[in-house]
């Protein structure tokens, strides 16, 4: 059998939030290997890290100490510029509060990404329009964002995130706003077609429903990763 090869690989990360009496230390001694080709998910109580650990492994938030290697490119010794670059090639994202552009158009918001990437406008808006109809979203595509409700809102979030095939997605709570079966659909959509492709994605959620999607389950507690578990799928 081949091997998976890694996709993100952490070491030793250490992140703290604040000064003196109130300092926090969030991210507490943790490494992790995710690989191409499964979706890994990281569970645990308010607070523990999770969204803290997803912001350092995706380029957002420096850690205070680790390495992140992403498709093997140490990613906290970029500069900025490289830094946005590889984001913008490599990773896709689905934020907690969606992080939509309320000016644009629900079908612009999608095409984003393509349009970032020099592709021509037409046939990004085409992709689009594709992905809008994939989350069942079609008849919003010329609404603006703050039209919809909080659960196409964070369809359209997914819809964004994948248009470009990144190579690693990158899922906050992606179910959070969604009924059981939209949010099953939606996330068993995701699966089935960047896995097929060997993609890596990595996803922070609360929500039970979604539970047997995960090739990997990764604890976290107090910021420390305590137990990983591989589903049974
Ligand atoms: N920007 C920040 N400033 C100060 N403290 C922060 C900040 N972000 C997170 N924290 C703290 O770091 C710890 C971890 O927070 P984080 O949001 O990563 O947890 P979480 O597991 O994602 O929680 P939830 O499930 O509620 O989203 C918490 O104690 C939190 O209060």
């Amino acid at each position: 059998m081949k091997m998976p090869s890694v996709a993100v690989s952490a070491k030793g990360l250490m992140k703290w939030f604040g000064e003196g009496p109130a300092r926090t230390l969030a991210i507490n001694d943790a490494s992790i290997d995710a690989w191409h080709g499964e979706m890994l998910y990281i569970v645990g109580p308010s607070g523990s890290g999770k969204t803290t650990l997803l912001s350092i492994l995706s380029g957002i938030l420096r850690p205070d100490a680790g390495s992140v290697l992403v498709e093997d490119i140490d990613i906290w010794k970029l500069d900025s510029d490289a830094l946005a670059a590889f984001r913008l090639k490599t990773l896709g994202f689905v934020f907690q509060d969606y992080h939509l552009f309320p000016r644009l158009t629900t079908v612009e918001n999608v095409a984003i990404p393509l349009i970032l990437q020099k592709r021509n406008w037409d046939e990004a808006l085409g992709e689009a329009m594709k992905m809008l109809e994939v989350v069942g979203l079609e008849t919003r595509a010329q609404l603006p964002p703050v039209k919809l409700s909080g659960g196409e809102q964070q369809r359209v979030a997914i819809a964004r995130a994948i248009v470009a095939r990144p190579d690693i997605l990158v899922l906050d709570e992606p179910t959070a706003s969604l009924d059981g079966d939209t949010g099953r659909r939606i996330l068993g959509f995701v699966r089935e077609q960047l896995l097929s492709e060997q993609r890596c994605i990595l996803v922070v959620t609360h929500d039970a429903r979604v539970f047997d999607y995960a090739d990997r389950i990764l604890h976290m507690e107090d910021g420390r990763i305590t137990g990983l578990e591989r589903e049974a799928r």
